[in-house]
């Protein structure tokens, strides 16, 4: 295409022009596409050799050309459209929209050393940028995803990242977008006497009012003194420390003093390592609303040690897990020289602290802040003959859903004798906390009932070996935006998952064998995106957690409305811990235990124990008032279900022993190998059999290694079949209940859960 160089701006290229610049706020797509527009001068012009005879044409004096132009007419507006500039212009919007997260390694990387840290300095405006981004469409996202995975665009560079936790936890983010206008009236904050900023803050998560942990916890912990806090789970304890510790770090640099500035502010232990990166990301998102705000570092173990190092080095409040932490500050004097001087160390489920190993790891941490300095310590020693009792200006701060009632009673000076056992271990502990208040103040914000105020709890009667078929009928019959199921052993995590996606189920593994990397994925994806449909009567399954008691503690995942107890809780205190998954703050939930035989007599144990007080307070005889209610399931609907169940089962056990046999396999081949020795076969199916105890299980291993592809294809095929037939379970919690079996098996409910079809009875 060729244009006359002696060009006039006509009417139309000026109207062009005017009209690309009124564009204006528009959507982004116009924006978009008003970009690849080009003014005419601006086009790329070509000089093109004009034959002699035209040198002296009266005002004629040259000839460019143009390629790949469009020129494009809208109305009278005539446009020039640069073809190359756009297609650079969509390659470089590709590239902006990539926000893919998917499932490799390297997505870990993902950056998030920003957040408190970046706090401290970023301006306002960035944090708005960063909410207007997590606001896109999620569709867009995942268009985004699968484009860059289509394009292979390089993945970003893997950084060892301890911080993959990002956004994971809390469920502050399912909050509905808040118009900005819209403010949460935060007038009952006001009697703790809160700092404006963070007051603000608060507001920003719309937490119009204080719990009754955070309003009777706040005002002692900022008045200066110990407080060791109970109140029952999803209660907002982590807040009821938080504030506090945020509130003080505020002051500190209002006073500006710098040098109290260099030291942390907190120190704060957690059981888990994902309880950690939750704490983190809920101080952290408290902190957003403020103008500047503190640096807060998780430390963990299972993720890249030199990176939670250096952020150590630089952080205000520390959250960690006791073995990485101690792992930490035992090496690096400077930084056990810093922590030292933190203003609080706050103890996290305490309890739990006394499990698992982990009570040295605490101990040695104590001990190790109450050591003076070398110098300190021969000034002290040279003034006095006494026992040199450990100074320090530390408030501690103990919180947990439970506490040993003994040690409860005692702590609230009702005990009439000494404290033995589990408790004494805990008394111990808190010894060792070195209060640094002689009596520290007590506060039992739920001193009745242990339980949340939303959760209904029911018991389920099965037989041993009707467990799986059980948690099926369960999840198949009561409604969830998402289930957790526990378990109290890892091979049963690892038998379970697969058990329930052969059902079309999706199921998803937690425990501590996992690798932390894959531990928190598992997390990420369980909290991910709630199925659009996945409401009473939807046919799309909401995710399922099977999980080990590593999620048993604290974890505060949004919209858990069934927690299934596959095996009965080992004790009183787990029950309340894993049932407190659910029913969390204002929301209301289920907690189902599955009970085999051999388990009955605990379980009515493990219920009269938690439910006691309830009982006692209300002056009405045990029986009536434990709270949890028997579950009868039709027993037709079960019977229906059970040959689904069978093959689902038969193909993850033959998968699993399969796979456990090919290890094994290697495992003794490499054995001989370096030994030395060649195996024949007969010799290498006696090495990997014995006659003892176990035995048993090793041969029914050995049958399911023996059956072949094609039976186990079969057997999926079956599966598939019977999957497709549609069950009417209904979605009444009447039905669990056994209230309402017939008008279900009618159809009497037009909601259908699940792919499959009438009970065909
Ligand atoms: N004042 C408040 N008003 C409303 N919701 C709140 C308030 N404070 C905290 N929350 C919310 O309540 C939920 C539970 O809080 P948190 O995780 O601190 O509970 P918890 O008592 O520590 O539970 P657990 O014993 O299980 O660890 C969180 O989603 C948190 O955002």
């Amino acid at each position: 295409m060729a244009f006359d160089k002696k060009r006039k701006h006509s009417g139309e290229q000026a109207q062009a022009k005017r009209s690309q610049s009124k564009g204006g706020p528009k959507r982004q797509k116009t924006q978009n596409t008003e970009k690849h527009f080009v003014p005419v001068d601006e086009l790329p012009w070509q000089t093109v050799e004009v034959p002699e005879m035209f040198d002296d044409a009266e005002g004629f004096y040259g000839l460019e050309e143009i390629q790949g132009v469009d020129v494009v007419r809208e109305g009278d507006v005539v446009k020039f459209k640069d073809d190359k500039k756009a297609e650079n212009q969509k390659m470089e919007d590709n590239e902006d929209e990539f926000e893919g997260f998917d499932d490799t390694p390297e997505e870990e990387s993902t950056p998030v050393e920003t957040k408190a840290g970046d706090q401290k300095k970023e301006p306002k405006t960035k944090k708005k940028d960063a909410k207007d981004q997590k606001k896109e469409p999620k569709e867009a996202k995942k268009d985004g995803k699968k484009d860059a995975k289509k394009q292979k665009k390089p993945a970003p560079q893997p950084t060892e990242d301890p911080e993959l936790e990002s956004n994971l936890f809390t469920s502050l983010d399912t909050l509905p977008d808040i118009e900005p206008e819209e403010d949460v009236d935060t007038s009952e904050w006001a009697p703790l006497e809160l700092s404006p900023d963070l007051v603000a803050a608060i507001g920003n998560l719309r937490f119009g009012k204080p719990t009754p942990i955070q309003a009777r916890a706040i005002p002692e912990i900022i008045n200066g003194h110990d407080v060791i806090g109970k109140a029952s789970t999803g209660s907002g304890k982590t807040l009821a420390f938080g504030i506090p510790i945020v509130e003080k770090w505020l002051a500190k640099q209002a006073e500006g003093n710098e040098d109290e500035k260099k030291h942390p502010i907190a120190m704060i232990l957690s059981p888990t390592r994902e309880l950690a990166h939750q704490i983190s990301d809920h101080l952290k998102k408290l902190s957003d609303g403020l103008t500047e705000s503190p640096y807060i570092c998780s430390v963990t173990g299972g993720l890249a040690i030199q990176k939670q190092l250096r952020q150590l080095e630089k952080a205000d409040i520390i959250i960690g897990t006791p073995g990485r932490l101690w792992e930490v500050i035992s090496t690096e004097i400077a930084v056990m020289n810093s922590i030292r001087q933190i203003d609080f160390l706050v103890v996290d489920e305490a309890d739990r602290l006394l499990k698992d190993g982990q009570f040295k790891e605490a101990e040695d941490i104590i001990k190790a802040l109450d050591r003076t300095r070398p110098g300190e310590e021969a000034e002290e020693d040279s003034d006095s003959d006494e026992e040199p009792t450990p100074k320090h200006n530390r408030q501690t701060l103990v919180f947990s859903a439970t506490f040993n009632k003994a040690l409860q009673q005692k702590l609230a000076g009702k005990a009439r004798y000494n404290l033995m056992g589990e408790a004494e271990s805990l008394e111990h502990l808190l010894k060792k906390l070195n209060f640094r208040e002689a009596k520290p103040k007590f506060i039992d914000a739920n001193p009745v009932s242990q339980m949340a105020d939303k959760l209904k709890e029911g018991l389920i009667h099965c037989g041993d070996l009707e467990k799986d078929l059980y948690l099926y009928a369960v999840l198949l019959l009561q409604p969830t935006r998402r289930a957790l199921v526990f378990t109290n052993a890892i091979n049963t995590v690892r038998r379970l998952t697969p058990f329930l996606q052969n059902l079309g189920l999706p199921a998803i593994s937690l425990h501590s064998d996992m690798e932390q990397k894959a531990r928190l994925r598992s997390l990420e994806k369980f909290k991910a995106d709630p199925p659009k449909n996945a409401n009473p009567g939807s046919s799309v399954q909401a995710p399922i957690l099977v999980a080990t008691d590593v999620a048993a503690r604290g974890l505060d995942i949004p919209n858990v409305d069934l927690v299934i107890h596959y095996h009965v809780p080992r004790s009183a205190d787990d029950y309340v811990h894993r049932s407190g998954r659910t029913a969390r703050a204002t929301q209301s939930g289920v907690s189902i235990m599955l009970c085999g035989p051999k388990e009955d007599i605990p379980t009515q144990r493990l219920i009269t124990k938690v439910h006691a007080s309830t009982a006692a307070s209300s002056g009405k005889p045990k029986k009536d008032l434990l709270g949890v209610q028997t579950i009868d399931i039709d027993r037709r609907l079960v019977s229906h279900l059970k040959p689904r169940v069978t093959l689902s089962k038969k193909i993850t056990e033959t998968t699993i022993a399969k796979e456990k046999g090919a290890k094994e396999d290697d495992w003794l081949k490499n054995a001989a190998e370096e030994l030395g020795i060649e195996l024949d076969e007969d010799e290498f199916e006696k090495v990997g059999s014995w006659k003892g105890k176990g035995s048993g299980k090793k041969q029914q291993e050995k049958q399911a290694r023996a059956v072949g592809k094609q039976e186990v294809q079969k057997w999926r095929w079956e599966l598939k079949e019977l999957l497709k037939r549609r069950v009417n379970t209904g979605v009444s919690e009447k039905y669990l209940n056994g209230v309402d079996v017939e008008g279900l098996l009618r159809g009497v409910r037009s909601e259908f859960l699940g792919q499959v079809e009438g009970l065909g009875l």
